[in-house]
């Protein structure tokens, strides 16, 4: 009923083209979240869907509706979608009461009753604890609460799809965490299909099903916040995930098992083609030679920085190629003299070209 389905979405603004060909299937009751850098296309497709935009060429459908379809040029205006949107910008009327702006959705579809208006109103602010603010004007209210409003108007305008752009990107950090489990939690309680839009990682990685990563108009890799953050596919969602290591294989052994990276011999890879590229956290460079580790090197220490319990720190191999190490604060490493590091093979990722 609820699933999205988006088949080969473009979108050019004066002749740029900010999406490409894009396809994504959001299954009923799935949370799916659009991630990536300023300007990769997550606001704009978000903004196709809801029929904000115009796509140039491609194919939407939200449940059995086709809602915008280039080649016949059809097109379903957003509030004929049955969409619940929430922005970063919480977008409510000034003019109106919290009760007010929660049901404005209803009114200018003239969807039920004006009992029935009212009703789901209140049950929406009752889902986001604000019934008793429900006669508040905005500016009596905090930052949170007008966005518990804005939350509230989209639930009551969804039907079964919601769709967020950084919903919470002006709450404070703590705040930030608490609406993102309420998100989560009315996602869940009313069944919805849900796509979420933000830069934030932590943020999507806590409150989707599946993530969507996105790169100049194109998805780069979807997968759950388990595969997106220990397998990643590409260089670009490795970086962007925070291995901070990406090394190029040079010479790969016939089997697939062995090449050099960087100078540096790497065993127990598993179908390594020449092109591909292996990954590493900082937090997998351990000190020592390792028994039968996958990578192991000679470099020197440099340049620590602090970041609380850990420190993370700058090697140099003998090659002069840099890496990153990350090890407990109060590991004693020898400083500008050059001592044995190595990474697990269960901690490398062989990245394809
Ligand atoms: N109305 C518009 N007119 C012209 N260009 C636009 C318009 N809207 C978006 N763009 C361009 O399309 C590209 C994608 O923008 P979009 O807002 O979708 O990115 P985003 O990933 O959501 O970024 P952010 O995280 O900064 O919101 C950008 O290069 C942007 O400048």
């Amino acid at each position: 009923m609820g699933e999205i389905v988006i088949e080969g979405l473009e979108k050019t603004f004066h002749a740029t083209r900010v999406l490409h060909a894009l396809d994504l299937h959001v299954a009923e009751g799935e949370f799916v979240t659009l991630l990536g850098p300023s300007g990769c296309g997550k606001t704009t497709t978000l903004r196709c869907v809801a029929g904000l935009e115009t796509p140039t060429s491609g194919r939407i459908s939200i449940g059995a509706q086709t809602v915008a379809d280039g080649e016949r040029a059809s097109f379903v205006p957003p509030h004929k979608r049955r969409v619940g949107m929430v922005f970063q910008s919480y977008a409510i009327w000034p003019h109106m009461s919290a009760l007010s702006n929660v049901e404005f959705p209803l009114r200018r579809r003239k969807q039920g009753s004006r009992a029935e208006q009212r009703a789901a109103a209140e049950r929406a602010l009752e889902a986001v604890g604000m019934s008793a603010y429900a006669s508040r004007y905005p500016h009596e209210l905090s930052g949170g609460q007008q966005q518990r409003i804005a939350l509230a108007r989209g639930l009551v305008a969804a039907g079964e799809v919601m769709l967020y752009d950084e919903p919470l990107s002006n709450l404070d950090a703590k705040l930030r965490v608490k609406m993102r489990d309420e998100v989560r939690r009315l996602h869940d309680e009313f069944g919805h299909t849900s796509i979420y839009v933000t830069h934030d990682q932590e943020e999507a990685f806590a409150i989707s099903d599946r993530i969507v990563i996105m790169n100049g108009g194109r998805i780069e890799q979807a997968g759950t916040p388990r595969e997106i953050f220990s397998s990643p596919e590409t260089r670009y969602v490795a970086d962007f995930v925070g291995y901070e290591n990406i090394l190029e294989l040079g010479e790969v052994a016939a089997d697939g098992t062995r090449a050099v990276a960087a100078g540096l011999p790497v065993s127990g890879l598993s179908g390594a083609q020449p092109g591909d590229a292996v990954a590493f956290r900082s937090g997998s460079v351990k000190p020592g030679t390792g028994d039968g580790a996958a990578l192991a090197f000679a470099a020197t220490p440099s340049r620590e920085v602090y970041t609380g319990e850990e420190m993370l720190v700058r090697l140099t191999t003998t090659d002069g190629t840099e890496l990153t190490a990350r090890v407990p604060a109060d590991e004693e490493l020898p400083v500008d003299r050059s001592s044995a590091f190595h990474v697990a093979a269960a901690d490398l990722v062989l990245l394809h070209h």
